[in-house]
């Protein structure tokens, strides 16, 4: 997959306020309602990320999640990155994060 260029990456980082760049990566923290729920989480998240082979970096701490993705074998930021951005937002939201 291709690395998207700086136009791109202004663009899909419009469709998931929640994540900022940083870098070749873009992050999010979650804050869980408990540590359970931040567990449960993170066992959806990684359900998703088997699905596409696409696999985030997650630092737990408590009941907050920081999250980061990239596309090491490209180099920087791909369309993968936003896609799984977007599920795992919508993984944060059902859990009530
Ligand atoms: C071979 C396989 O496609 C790669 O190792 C995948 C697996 N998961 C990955 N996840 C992420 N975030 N970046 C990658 O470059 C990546 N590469």
């Amino acid at each position: 997959m291709d690395r998207l260029d700086e136009e791109a990456i202004t663009t899909r980082l419009a469709d998931v306020p929640e994540w900022r760049r940083e870098g070749d990566e873009i992050r999010r923290t979650v804050t869980a309602p408990d540590f359970r729920t931040a567990i449960a989480i993170v066992n959806d998240v990684a359900e998703q990320a088997e699905n596409l082979n696409h696999h985030p970096d997650i630092d737990i701490r408590w009941r907050r999640l920081h999250l980061a993705l990239s596309t090491h074998d490209a180099g920087g930021l791909t369309e993968m990155d936003f896609r799984l951005a977007a599920r795992i937002d919508a993984i944060a939201a059902d859990h009530g994060a």
